[in-house]
């Protein structure tokens, strides 16, 4: 009898308050870690700063000592004494000026401090994109990565620059005046703090579930960003296919949510904010005050100049607390930003080898490989993209990878340049695992030509010796004339000193043909090429088929396949279907197997058929053939 299936267990226990608390715990415990690992570099200088602080706070005090200490004077009994009043008035003078000198250096010292976290901030999230294996830029949105170098980083300004000193005098400065005030007598400290333990509560009970539709409207942002990006840099392509609509749909979708997370998180917090705010208003505060201080003047426990004093003070309390429940606030946007700049700098780097090897040779043996992407939104459990696959590459030869679409022949293929490291199983360059290879020495042994061409923005002559930049100008012309680009680069305005996206504007084909010149001139003996052509006329893919020609002779080459017409004469042709290497041998011995490739064959070949007869027919325009 088989055994029963254990039911699985579910991924979240669905509204279970205790694990949800647990999870919101140590979230928020990650986010105070990551915040001040991130703050680290300048926690020194806004520990100073804030020291700097309690001294301009203490300085708020004196102005209310004078008004006190004038009023007593000017309404002693007698003459004058305005000796004392000067003293007083120059007491005032003073304060205010301590106070203002040290508010401005304690900001000082921290608008200073944050210039310098922003910078290296930035240059840690640079350095750390430079050493993320390259398969990491596939899977992450341009538009989550710009918004943690831009916004991120930005997002820390508030409460580097600010937040720590403004909260410091918003909390110190009230405390330093309440204390003059219980000096003062008791009675009139307690008065002028009546209102506070009031708003404390309701806002603490009110404001309690609102950091999570914060998150949220976070994670919102990001999204939109990345939606933003994407439909951006697809916009040609939509609007070419009159797809508008479809194409906006994941954007409005990402805008709906966050519309609805905008209105779930404000909605509570204004009608928090509206019924708190009363608490501490002015008119409320002097009612309480003036009316319970008449009370105590009559009584004769306090004069009326005290009262004066006290309530003055009573009366800063309201933007006291609400600057310290913007730092709140702002402290809660800045660890979210925190935490997505640790996750970022945390992410797992390519493994630099302790003892680097150089290959002995150009074979490549990949041997009983197995991939699997990381999980990601709505992928929770990740994709397995090779499930132990073996294929050997021998020195000088051409081995092509086939198969359908999905069946992993990208991610084969990009084991060789380390766009990921397998799970298990080895990928191995002249008998040493890619692993063990110094980054800059596997790249001297490996190149690749993709289809997702990037060509930057410099000139055309250093666009081709990205690889080789000591490439004197005659190798780099040899190079494109091999790549069959050299004649339509002495057509642009400035030749090889065209700056591309200015004045050179490369067709797909045309791009395609210069990252081959970078690849011919750069000369590694290894060669991963993905000979896609899709974007090419018959006389471009011509001409792309004859560069790739110039670019395999003598190397060791990986080719991804999409037409088998190019690759027949392949030394070994590998067929893969959903992660498994299904067949392979040359191209006679595998159709005469009457296996997958077989059959691909035989489409290929029926497609080839009818186009050549739809052309015969004049049927079909130019770019339909090229397809
Ligand atoms: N970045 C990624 N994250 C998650 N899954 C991925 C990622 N890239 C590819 N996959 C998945 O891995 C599997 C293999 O994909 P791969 O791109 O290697 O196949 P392929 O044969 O090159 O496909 P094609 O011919 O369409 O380019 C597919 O199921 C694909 O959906």
């Amino acid at each position: 009898m088989a055994a029963p299936t254990p039911t699985p267990e579910p991924e979240h226990a669905p509204d279970d308050p205790k694990a949800a608390r647990v999870k919101a715990r140590a979230e928020a415990k990650a986010k105070s870690a990551a915040l001040a690992d991130v703050l680290a570099p300048v926690k020194t200088r806004t520990v100073l700063a804030q020291f700097v602080q309690i001294l301009a706070s203490a300085a708020t005090v004196v102005p209310f000592i004078g008004i006190v200490e004038l009023g007593r004077t000017l309404l002693a009994p007698g003459p004058t004494d305005t000796g004392r009043v000067w003293l007083v008035v120059w007491l005032v003078v003073g304060g205010l000026a301590a106070r203002a000198l040290f508010a401005f250096l304690a900001l000082a010292i921290t608008h200073f401090a944050d210039l310098d976290l922003q910078a290296q901030l930035r240059i840690r999230i640079a350095d750390k994109l430079g050493r993320l294996p390259l398969g990491w830029f596939s899977r992450t949105s341009s538009g989550a990565v710009r918004k943690s170098v831009q916004n991120d980083v930005a997002d820390l300004h508030y409460l580097v620059a600010h937040a720590q000193v403004e909260a410091t005098a918003a909390v110190l400065s009230p405390i330093f005046a309440l204390i003059y005030c219980f000096i003062l007598d008791w009675r009139l400290g307690l008065l002028a703090i009546a209102t506070v333990p009031l708003y404390a509560l309701t806002y603490s009970y009110m404001a309690r579930d609102l950091t999570a539709e914060m998150e949220k409207m976070d994670t919102g942002v990001a999204r939109i960003s990345a939606t933003i990006v994407e439909f951006i840099a697809g916009v040609a392509v939509v609007k070419t296919f009159g797809q508008t609509g479809k194409a906006h749909r994941r954007f409005i979708d990402a805008a709906d949510e966050f519309n609805d997370d905008f209105a779930g998180y404000m909605g509570p917090m204004l009608r928090v904010q509206a019924i708190t705010t009363v608490l501490i208003s002015a008119p409320l505060i002097l009612l309480v005050n003036l009316g319970v201080g008449y009370w105590l003047v009559d009584k004769g426990w306090v004069t009326p100049i005290e009262l004066v004093g006290s309530t003055l003070i009573a009366m800063i309390l309201p933007t006291a607390l609400l600057t310290v429940s913007t730092a709140v606030h702002t402290r809660q946007q800045a660890s979210a930003a925190a935490l997505r700049i640790a996750d970022l700098l945390a992410e797992p780097e390519l493994a630099v080898p302790e003892n680097p090897q150089v290959p002995a040779g150009h074979d490549v043996r990949i041997e009983n490989v197995h991939f699997t992407y990381p999980p990601r939104l709505g992928m929770p459990s990740g994709v397995k993209a090779l499930d132990g696959v073996s294929v050997e590459l021998a020195e000088g030869t051409v081995t092509a990878l086939v198969g359908p679409s999905g069946s992993g022949k990208s991610t084969l293929a990009t084991l060789l340049p380390r766009f990921g490291d397998p799970d298990s199983g080895s990928v191995r360059i002249g008998g040493v695992d890619v692993r063990d290879i110094a980054p800059t020495e596997l790249y001297r042994h490996v190149g690749f030509v993709l289809q997702d061409v990037q060509l930057l923005t410099m000139s055309v002559r250093d666009n081709i010796r990205l690889g080789r930049p000591e490439a004197t100008e005659e190798q780099v012309h040899d190079a494109a004339r091999a790549a069959r680009i050299h004649e339509r680069i002495l057509e642009l305005s400035d030749g090889y000193d065209t700056v591309v996206g200015d004045g050179a504007h490369f067709s797909g084909g045309e791009a395609q043909r210069v990252s081959i010149a970078r690849a011919l001139l750069a000369d590694t003996p290894i060669l991963v090429l993905d000979e896609a052509t899709a974007f090419a006329d018959p006389e471009s893919e011509a001409q792309i088929q004859q560069a790739i020609g110039a670019l395999m002779v003598g190397r060791t080459v990986l080719v991804i396949a999409h037409r088998l017409g190019s690759i027949t004469h392949a030394d070994n042709i590998v067929v893969l279907d959903r992660g498994r290497v299904v067949e392979q041998g040359r191209q006679d011995e595998l159709v005469a197997n009457g296996g997958l490739y077989a059959s691909m064959w035989a489409s290929y070949e029926a497609g080839t058929t009818r186009q050549d007869e739809k052309i015969a027919l004049g049927a079909v325009g130019s770019d339909e053939v090229a397809r």
